[in-house]
């Protein structure tokens, strides 16, 4: 699957800032991009004009070369699932039918779920460490595990491009690594995926693309090691790092240390 934005512009009301100013990009099979920039530069927001919640863009999405705005909602959920981030649940609706909601592309679920479901609802939990909570309710477990519940909902969806708004918030030391790890996984499956990150470390790490937004524009575009430099990092989060190259047995990467504490003393 590839995902190609060309000259994306949006604005939330008519006559106010543009929000994304000219934004374009495109992932292939086996992509894992990630989206960097600090904090309101319109990351979300350019997931939501891809997912069509914002349809009033001015620019071309297409998919595959078929231009988004022809697909609805149902076919678009066909090729992409999207992973927000972990909010407090309306309902508490048990864990196994949080993921299971990842199949309503594919089956009619106000008939009941079968044994097939359920096991490949099952075995996306068990894939991410969350199959012990499939009967806790979504409203009773942690924001990390909720996050990983919904990440299990998007495997069940089977879309081949996975967009996800900062899939590691919320998320411990450890589940962070789990959770990265098992999405360049992913990616090696053939997967698209295109995350957000606040961590110039997880795009060193697992990324091959990243794109770094500011200002709604995108000013680098390239592999990590090509956009993520000291001069960047300073110019948009105003931090003082080093970029070091870390090499450990045979893997070889980098690595983004703060300098004094990365703000000065
Ligand atoms: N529904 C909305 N109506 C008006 N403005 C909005 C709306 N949603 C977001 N914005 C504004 O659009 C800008 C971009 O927000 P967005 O959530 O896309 O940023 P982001 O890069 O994802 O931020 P973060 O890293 O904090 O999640 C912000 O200035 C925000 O206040």
């Amino acid at each position: 699957m590839s995902l190609e934005v060309s000259s994306l512009y949006f604005s939330y009301a008519k006559n106010s800032r543009l929000i994304l100013d000219d934004v374009s990009f495109s992932v292939g099979e086996g992509d894992l991009l990630a989206v960097l920039g600090p904090n309101g530069v319109g990351k979300s927001t350019m997931f939501r004009c891809i997912l069509g919640f914002l349809p009033h863009y001015q620019g071309n999405i297409h998919l595959n070369g078929r231009n988004i705005r022809t697909m609805d909602h149902r076919e678009i959920a066909k090729y992409i699932a999207y992973i927000p981030q972990s909010t407090y649940p309306v309902f508490n609706y048990t864990v196994l039918d949080v993921v299971l909601m990842g199949l309503t592309n594919r089956v009619n679920l106000l008939a009941s779920p079968n044994q097939n479901h359920i096991d490949e609802a099952y075995a996306a939990m068990k894939s991410l460490g969350i199959a012990h909570l499939r009967d806790a309710g979504y409203g009773e477990i942690s924001g990390g595990e909720r996050q990983l519940a919904l990440i299990a909902r998007a495997l069940v969806q089977k879309a081949k491009i996975l967009i996800m708004d900062e899939p590691t918030a919320n998320l411990d030391y450890g589940n962070q690594f789990r959770v990265m790890c098992r999405i360049s996984d992913l990616a090696r499956e053939g997967y698209s995926i295109i995350l957000s990150t606040h961590n110039p470390d997880h795009a060193f790490l697992y990324a091959n693309r990243t794109l770094m937004i500011y200002g709604g524009r995108v000013i680098a575009d390239g592999t990590p090691e090509e956009v993520l430099d000291a001069s960047l990092i300073k110019d948009v989060y105003g931090v003082d790092v080093h970029i070091e190259d870390y090499q450990y047995g045979s893997r070889r990467h980098k690595l983004c240390i703060p300098i004094d504490g990365g703000v000065g003393k």
